[in-house]
């Protein structure tokens, strides 16, 4: 992997940061699309499609955003994804997302989709593929964001049905370039998936998966070792385990860490008290992304401006995290040189 140059970056007033978070560019690589259906499209969408839902109004659905662990979440976040029937309808949702990004300069995003939440309800793959891509291919053309696709399995769901899901994905093998691994992690290790992560390697695909979010230490072993996958998504219980924090460094392996996330969910208490700070003075490449915006209360750049509010993070740390972005990303080395070259211009123009 190449590993952007380091950079020692002179220290800015706390008041002129969130400036520089939100003009820095940078890569989003833990976002998942369905994570963005904000309640006003879930109403506009169960109007056009004629699909009821059981809350009243836009307040009254946001009223019910309340959670107190991944699974709360879960149950949410799977009723507001029903109201995706038609090709439109994902286009829709992935490009008020995409325009959200490109405000924030995410220049490069690897957006997560579920598609057996969508195939289980009779939608076909395909009506998600469509979708999803032309936002994407739009998303290149008219914001100059770059923007690929990650499928996921639902880990609450059989192995052998992650296959099904595969062999129907296949045809559409080359509108994603990765797979990986979410929802309800407890009692779902990483080795459930061991046979389809296997295919999806010999595939060429890239890999991922969700892990140590709320899972212990022992799921981001297996998700490493049994998976093989190339980052961990969340990976924040790893703080727990000295020797995995060793192995993530040594290999440099990013961490997709989802901080408003982290609060909403109550993985920690407080932000003041997230360990993302940990994580970096561990040598570790963490990396800041929104995970489900429309339900956690921020898109990146107030993952960003909050999480440095709340741990007092510097300059230092901004250009550390976006650099880590670019090259935890899965683009080429060309890539990512280019990349760093544009946070390094964007740094020196702030200064
Ligand atoms: N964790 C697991 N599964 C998910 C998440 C998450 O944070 N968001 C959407 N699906
Ligand atoms: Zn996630």
């Amino acid at each position: 992997m190449t590993i952007p140059q380091q950079r020692t970056v002179r220290d800015i007033a706390a008041d002129r940061l969130p400036a520089l978070l939100r003009a820095m560019p940078k890569a989003e690589l833990h976002i998942h699309i369905e994570g963005s259906l904000e309640p006003e499209l879930i109403f506009a969408l169960a109007q056009r499609n004629g699909v009821a839902i059981p809350y009243a109004s836009v307040e009254d659905l946001r009223a019910a955003y309340a959670f107190t662990n991944l699974q709360t979440f879960l149950d949410i976040y799977y009723a507001g994804a029903s109201v995706l029937l038609k090709e439109q309808d994902f286009y829709d949702m992935a490009w008020a997302y995409l325009e959200r990004a490109a405000a924030d300069n995410v220049v490069r995003t690897e957006m997560f989709f579920d598609p057996q939440t969508h195939t289980e309800r009779g939608v076909a793959m395909q009506t998600v593929m469509d979708g999803l891509h032309r936002a994407c291919v739009d998303a290149k053309a008219r914001l100059g964001v770059d923007a690929e696709l990650i499928l996921c399995f639902l880990r609450h769901l059989s192995e052998e049905d992650a296959f099904a899901t595969l062999e129907q994905a296949l045809p559409f093998r080359d509108r994603f370039i990765g797979v990986g691994l979410d929802s309800s992690e407890l009692g779902h290790p990483p080795e459930k998936f061991a046979r389809v992560f296997a295919r999806c390697r010999e595939l060429g695909f890239h890999l991922v998966a969700h892990a140590g979010e709320e899972g212990p230490p022992a799921y981001v072993w297996s998700a490493l070792d049994v998976l093989k996958v190339e980052r961990i998504d969340h990976g924040v219980q790893s703080t727990k385990d000295a020797a995995l924090m060793k192995r993530l460094a040594q290999d440099r392996i990013p961490l997709t860490v989802c901080p408003l996330s982290n609060l909403k969910l109550c993985v920690f208490p407080d932000l003041g008290q997230h360990n993302l700070r940990a994580l970096l003075d561990g040598g570790l490449v963490a990396t800041v992304n929104s995970d489900d915006p429309a339900y956690f209360g921020g898109y990146m750049n107030q993952n960003f401006t909050e999480t440095f509010a709340a741990t007092g993070l510097t300059a230092q740390h901004a250009w550390q995290l976006a650099a880590n972005s670019f090259e935890g990303s899965f683009v080429d080395a060309a890539a990512k040189r280019a990349y760093v070259d544009r946070l390094n211009s964007a740094f020196d123009a702030f200064a």
